[in-house]
Parts: structure tokens; C-alpha cells; sequence
């Protein structure tokens, strides 16, 4: 069938790729050529904008939306629902805020669009082994655009679902990504707890035993046969085995927001969720240069129980006269060590 791809980024010219691929007649229209020229190589066929592509089109209508979320989106909705007609649909894939969802679905209505929310899940490996799909639409527009869906889809027959009316999709989609951070940060934390372990008691001479774990070598152990079993963990693997240690890796873990939608749909419906809380709140915690709740129980445990207190600089720090009555200090894992320390 007919269908009109806006936005060629990472995942929209993939997307249009595997489409033309599987025998639709593809438009795409993105800011710049490249992408465009790339898309019309594997069989679509380009476009110099939104209303261009969208005169092209056999009617009724299909557009797909593929941008970043946000105010990129919500201009290119406008701008889309300048030339859709009555009976048009317009589906928006990016990773959307329901509710801003429901906003704009609300203004295609206006002019008899049919608003589709996709959900849409697998990232660049999409290309190749299809795309997990979840969307909110109109019965109507959901048959309508069954037939893309099931080519974009890992096989026609799964991996994809009509889950509800529109807003759906973007709100099932927000609390499968919350389910990824919970899953990341578990995955995360006990591989740092392997990393931590270097100790192994003495041997029968009396010496200590020390050895660090080959994570790569249990990552990959664990891809077969074992209950944690998983693509998030076939990713740690190659990750562990390619760069072990990921020295070059910064500890600084960025979020796009749906973790956040995701804890705020919780406390709406006054649903515990605490492991995706806890996961959101580490992702904030790798990006907290200035420490400063951590000072502050330092500073606390310092002045109520005379404890050593670490300054930035080693032991002299703020605290420093407390460092001296205290002893010295030594940072151990799992705890501060304190020499000739005065305690109660
Ligand atoms: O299902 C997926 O394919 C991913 O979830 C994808 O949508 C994207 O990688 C996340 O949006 C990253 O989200 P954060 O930036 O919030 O980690």
C-alpha cells in the first residue's frame, strides 16, 4: 500500500527501508538529502517536503510520523494536518507522552483525521528483525493500517497489536520502557557486584586468594539455558566480551523521559512501582556531579557522631579538624575504615 514516511532518522529510514523492501510504495520527506537519497536507494521514492509527499499519496491517506518527541512532532503534526483530508490517517511513531498524544489527536479530529500512536520497539536491530509495534487507533484506521504494520512487524502474524484506542500505544510503549530501565539497572547492578568481588579466603598455605570474574565469560554463559536469559543481556555480553571493564564508557546514563511518564502514571493511579522508580532515580544519580545529598550525610554523621568526614581533597577537606580528632581515613568498599578514631 501507500505510505508517506516524515523523518529519516535512526529509526524512520530504517523503517522506510524495511517497507520498501516488503513491496509498499514508500514516500519519504525528511530536512536533509542524505537519508533521503539512501531511502530511495533501497525503493522509495523522495519528496521536497511534508506537503509534497503528502500530494502524492493515494487517497485516503497514510502518513507516518517518525521524530524525536516533543516540539519536532507537534510542528510537523500541524504542519501534516495543513494538507490530510477527511478520512486521512496520520500516525505519529515517535516516543510521545500519551497525553500529548491525546492533545493532538484531539486537533486532527478537528479536521476528520484519523490519529494513530504507535509504539514502536527495537531500535536500530529493527531494520533487520522487525519491529515490536503497539498502537492506539480507531477500529477503522487500525485496519487500514494493518498491512504496514505487519511488514514493519518481526513476523505479519506477531509482535505487533491494535492495544486500545488512541493514546494506547504511546502509553503502553511508555511502561515497556520502564520495564527496560528496571531490567538495565538490575542487569547493571549485579554485574557491578561481580566486578566488585576480587577476594576468595586463603589457600592451604595461608595465602590470600585473590581473581577477578571474567564478566564477559558469565554474560555470555548465561545467554543459554539460564533464567535471565535475554536480548538486553546478549547486549551485555558483546558489550563485556568487545570492551571489558567499558573504560571508555562514561558513568553517565542519560534518560528521554519515559522512565519519568512512566513513575508519574504510577503515582496517578496509586500503583507501587518501585523498582522503576529506584532505576530512574540511579540514572539521576550518574549525572549528579555535585554529590550534594551525599555531603550532606557526611556532614551530618560528622557533626552528630563526631565521625571522619572525607573532604575533596583526600582528608582535608571542610571537616579537616574533625578528620584529626577522628584519625585517619581510609575509603574501603562498603564503608569508611577509621584508624585511632574516638567513637561511640
Ligand atoms: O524500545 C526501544 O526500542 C527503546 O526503548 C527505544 O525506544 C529507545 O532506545 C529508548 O527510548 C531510550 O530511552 P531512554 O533515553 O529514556 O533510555
Amino acid at each position: 500500500m501507500d505510505i508517506g514516511i516524515v523523518g529519516l532518522g535512526r529509526m524512520g529510514l530504517n523503517m522506510a527501508i524495511r517497507l520498501s523492501r516488503g513491496g509498499h510504495r514508500v514516500l519519504v520527506s525528511n530536512r536533509s538529502q542524505g537519508p533521503i537519497d539512501t531511502a530511495v536507494e533501497a525503493g522509495a521514492e523522495g519528496t521536497e517536503s511534508v506537503g509534497d509527499l503528502i500530494g502524492k499519496l493515494e487517497s485516503p491517506r497514510v502518513v507516518w510520523l517518525m521524530l524525536p518527541a516533543g516540539q519536532v512532532t507537534d510542528d510537523h503534526v500541524d504542519e501534516a494536518l495543513e494538507y490530510l483530508e477527511d478520512g486521512d490517517i496520520l500516525v505519529e511513531g515517535g516516543n510521545t507522552r500519551w497525553t500529548d498524544t491525546l492533545a493532538r489527536a484531539e486537533r486532527a479530529r478537528g479536521r476528520g483525521v484519523h490519529y494513530v500512536d504507535a509504539g514502536v520497539s527495537g531500535g536500530v536491530w529493527g531494520l533487520e528483525n522487525g519491529y515490536s509495534i503497539m498502537f492506539g487507533a480507531s477500529d477503522h484506521a487500525a485496519e487500514r493500517i494493518t498491512p504496514v504494520i505487519q511488514t514493519l512487524a518481526p513476523s505479519p502474524e506477531a509482535g505487533w497489536g491494535h492495544v486500545g484506542p488512541t493514546g494506547a500505544g504511546h502509553f503502553t510503549k511508555m511502561v515497556h520502557n520502564g520495564i527496560e530501565y528496571g531490567m538495565m539497572q538490575a542487569f547493571a547492578e549485579g554485574f557491578a557486584i561481580l566486578d566488585a568481588k576480587k577476594d576468595w579466603g586463603t589457600n592451604e598455605a595461608g595465602d590470600e586468594i585473590t581473581a577477578d570474574l571474567d564478566l564477559g565469560q558469565i554474560a555470555s554463559l548465561w545467554r543459554e539455558g539460564s533464567v535471565v536469559q535475554s536480548w538486553l543481556l546478549d547486549l551485555i555480553a558483546e558489550a563485556l566480551v568487545e570492551r571489558p571493564g567499558l573504560k571508555a564508557v562514561a558513568p553517565h546514563v542519560p534518560d528521554s523521559g519515559e522512565g519519568r511518564w512512566t513513575v508519574e502514571a504510577a503515582i496517578d493511579l496509586g500503583v507501587p512501582a518501585t523498582v522503576i522508580a529506584a532505576s530512574l532515580f540511579a540514572r539521576f544519580s550518574s549525572r549528579d556531579e555535585t554529590q550534594f545529598a551525599s555531603r550532606v550525610l557526611s556532614a551530618m554523621r560528622g557533626q552528630f557522631g563526631g565521625h571522619p568526614v572525607k573532604g575533596d581533597s583526600g582528608v582535608d577537606g571542610e571537616y579537616a579538624d574533625q578528620i584529626s580528632d577522628a584519625g585517619t581515613v581510609e575509603i574501603i568498599p562498603g564503608g569508611v575504615r577509621t584508624e585511632g578514631a574516638a567513637s561511640r
